[in-house]
């Protein structure tokens, strides 16, 4: 029985949260006829007609669409048996006229011979803008032809029509209904059309009123103005309406139902007093009344509708995706220019070499820091194999702090100093006592037998800042490096055995050294991050504009699949991401000098991987986004803790344990980890370390794209 109908919605419920949107809602749309959907905004026509293409999942009742059911084996939804045009453009705005009509001609699989036929009848038919104008660049009026012609291109067996006539020229308007009222004749196709303005509808073989979810009448124009002795169509929705208030909308159901035998449609235009388009109705027969018509078998598909990915469609897709990247210009700007701003400013800010560290000096032996005339030479003479005198040490140490690091400021007395600290002037105190070069030489003298008193006060005392804790603790181990060179060359002086000076500790580096900047540790968790985020921006927010734009559904109505909008996203989205690994790669080994020891293909690679593991999170951020601020809020929010989790900024062994198995199984805590180990130490893919930070890059792409995928079939 489905069969006979192009559209048979039967006791359909659609609810948006607890709120009922279409109440078991029935409609009968006869193949070859136009049916005009009528109501007032709000009242659920483009969910009803979002149900009937399979976009929106129902929860009650059945719908039919060419004998199927949407989106299973034999209807003709998703595909390019039927012809959609939604409410909103739905269209690229970077297209040109031309290119909106090829990418639809293009996916319903026709070739490009009979798109330009086509092409070129729709142009005159619907007065389109030039070929090359953009889109955007279009009229809203200008906008909407195109929609309409996108949805006419390929002869669709079922058009559905989402007020098409909106802003359009009343001539034109004429010449679209003359149009659609031929193509119900001589190619028997089926018209769902929705319309603000009722009268147009007079043209419609059948018209369903609706309001508040429901069909108060479906009926041919002609007989409900009969029926309800009025002349116009506005009439006979405001008694219908008064009756629903009423409570007697049963009267409806006892209105006399058309006789399906009956092929003469009522002259309605005559019954309006109308003049306006007799000329069409008047002579028009209602095609699907003949019973041959209603059980007709659908019309053998013009194109194929495979659900597998198909190449045409891929193709299409594709150059969809590059021509909105190629003509938006400050995209393109934005996106080859980011990874090398970002990169370039991380080498630039983090861990580059302190300088000028304000270190106030109070040196109460020489009463001046500038020790003016100060040469270091003969501040140590030795006199027999074990001793030495010392002379003006104090001096002597000072010149150790002529370092980039160190910017000294002179007090008088250490209260000063002090109060400077507090002030924040300076960052720390350097003191040295009265006596320090004789307490100095005892010290050296005396040994294990010197006086806890003497040992004190030869000491250098300093009383740092440490609230900045990066520049305190810098400043601390600068100085320690520079007493031992300052002890080194003094003992040198004395003639002492070379090395009692350093440490009793001898450490040797296997990979780095002791002076490698903080920067090398950061690099392998700046790249890996950058790339990452770089990637989950970029497709969430791409994804959300193509959903947002109407494209993705209107593209998935024509027959494109879920899997092929999103594998053709990531195909161009991982083309630039090419070109953005080697863009970091170049400003970080090539720009900053940085040395790496393994490969730098290995080092591509997994950087690469990250990005397009992050393309498979914007993905997933941008299905479960409703748009491109909660999308922003969700990447931008979870940017802090995943760095933090990473141990790219301090080493996962900081956590707790629990916490740190957590980290290790973020997306980019082992990446950084193996990138670490092939920029540090050299290591191939033969360690596991390696590898794994490869591996967890794979899965978790896999995991994203997956359940990104998932979930866009199944919210609807
Ligand atoms: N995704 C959604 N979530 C929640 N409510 C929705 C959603 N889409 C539509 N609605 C609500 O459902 C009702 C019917 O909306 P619908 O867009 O189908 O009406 P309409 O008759 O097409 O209106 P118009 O002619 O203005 O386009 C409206 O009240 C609308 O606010």
């Amino acid at each position: 029985m489905h069969d006979n109908y192009a559209v048979f919605v039967d006791n359909v419920v659609k609810n948006y949260g607890n709120r009922e949107v279409l109440k078991q809602l029935c409609m009968k749309v006869e193949r070859g006829t136009i049916y005009g959907l009528l109501g007032a905004s709000g009242c659920g026509k483009t969910t009803l007609l979002s149900c009937i293409v399979g976009r929106k999942n129902i929860d009650g009742g059945e719908i039919w669409v060419l004998g199927g059911k949407p989106g299973e084996p034999g209807s003709g939804v998703p595909g390019p048996r039927v012809g959609y045009m939604p409410q909103d453009i739905a269209l690229v705005g970077e297209f040109t006229v031309k290119d909106a009509i090829y990418y639809f001609g293009r996916i319903f699989g026709m070739d490009e011979s009979l798109i330009a036929k086509r092409y070129r009848s729709l142009q005159t038919l619907l007065e389109l803008p030039p070929d090359d104008r953009f889109l955007k660049n279009c009229s809203g009026g200008q906008q909407r032809r195109v929609s309409l012609a996108a949805s006419l291109v390929h002869k669709p067996e079922l058009l559905i029509m989402d007020e098409p006539t909106v802003g359009v020229d009343p001539v034109l308007r004429d010449g679209i209904w003359n149009h659609l009222v031929d193509i119900t004749r001589k190619e028997n196709t089926s018209v769902i059309i929705t319309t603000h303005y009722i009268e147009e509808c007079r043209q419609a073989n059948k018209i369903g009123l609706m309001r508040e979810g429901r069909l108060l009448a479906e009926e041919s124009p002609g007989r409900l103005l009969t029926i309800f002795n009025t002349t116009t169509l506005e009439e006979v929705f405001l008694i219908l309406s008064r009756r629903q208030e009423e409570g007697r909308l049963t009267d409806v159901a006892s209105l006399p139902i058309a006789d399906d035998q009956n092929n003469t449609i009522v002259d309605a235009t005559h019954l309006a007093g109308s003049t306006a388009s007799v000329a069409t109705v008047s002579t028009f027969e209602i095609s699907t009344g003949s019973t041959d018509v209603l059980t007709t078998k659908p019309k053998e598909n013009r194109c194929k509708t495979k659900n597998s990915m198909s190449t045409n469609r891929m193709k299409a897709l594709l150059d969809k995706n590059w021509k909105q990247f190629y003509r938006n210009i400050t995209g393109v700007v934005f996106l080859l220019t980011f990874p090398i701003i970002q990169t370039s400013i991380f080498m630039s800010t983090v861990g580059g070499n302190i300088r000028d560290i304000k270190l106030g000096i109070v040196n109460d032996e020489s009463m001046t820091t500038a020790c003016p005339n100060f040469s270091p030479n003969g501040t140590a003479v030795p006199y027999d194999f074990s001793s030495c005198h010392f002379y003006n040490m104090s001096c002597r140490f000072l010149t150790y702090l002529d370092h980039p690091m160190i910017h000294k400021v002179p007090y008088d007395t250490v209260e000063e100093a002090t109060e400077a600290v507090t002030h924040g002037h300076i960052v720390g105190v350097l003191y040295m006592s009265e006596n320090f070069t004789g307490l100095a030489e005892e010290r050296i003298e005396k040994g294990k037998d010197i006086d806890p008193v003497v040992l004190d006060l030869s000491q250098i005392k300093v009383w740092m800042d440490m609230s900045n804790r990066q520049i305190g603790a810098t400043l601390q181990v600068k100085l320690v490096d520079l007493y031992i060179n300052f002890q080194n060359d003094l003992f040198n002086d004395c003639k002492f055995i070379p090395g009692l000076a350093d440490l009793p500790i001898d450490i040797d580096y296997y990979y780095g050294d002791q002076d490698e900047p903080y920067t090398v540790f950061m690099i392998p968790g700046s790249l890996i991050t950058i790339m990452f985020f770089m990637g989950a921006m970029m497709t969430s927010q791409i994804i959300i504009m193509d959903r947002h734009e109407g494209v993705w559904d209107r593209s998935i109505v024509a027959g494109v699949t879920s899997m092929e909008i999103t594998v053709t996203h990531l195909m161009l989205q991982a083309s630039i991401a090419i070109f953005q690994t080697v863009e970091m790669l170049i400003v970080v080994f090539a720009i900053y000098q940085q040395t790496y020891s393994g490969s730098i293909l290995l080092i591509y690679l997994m950087v690469y991987l990250q990005g397009i593991c992050g393309m498979c999170y914007g993905f997933w951020v941008s299905v479960i986004s409703t748009d491109h601020s909660m999308a922003n809020i969700i990447v931008t929010g979870a940017f802090l803790p995943m760095m933090m989790l990473s141990g790219m900024m301090w080493p996962t062994e900081g956590m707790p344990f629990a916490l740190r198995m957590v980290a290790k199984c973020l997306p980019f805590t082992v990446a950084i980890e193996s990138l670490r180990n092939v920029t540090k130490k050299g290591w191939s893919l033969d360690n596991f370390e390696v590898y794994d930070g490869l591996a967890i890059s794979v899965l978790w792409a896999i995991f994203f794209g997956s359940l990104s995928l998932y979930l866009v079939k199944k919210k609807r």
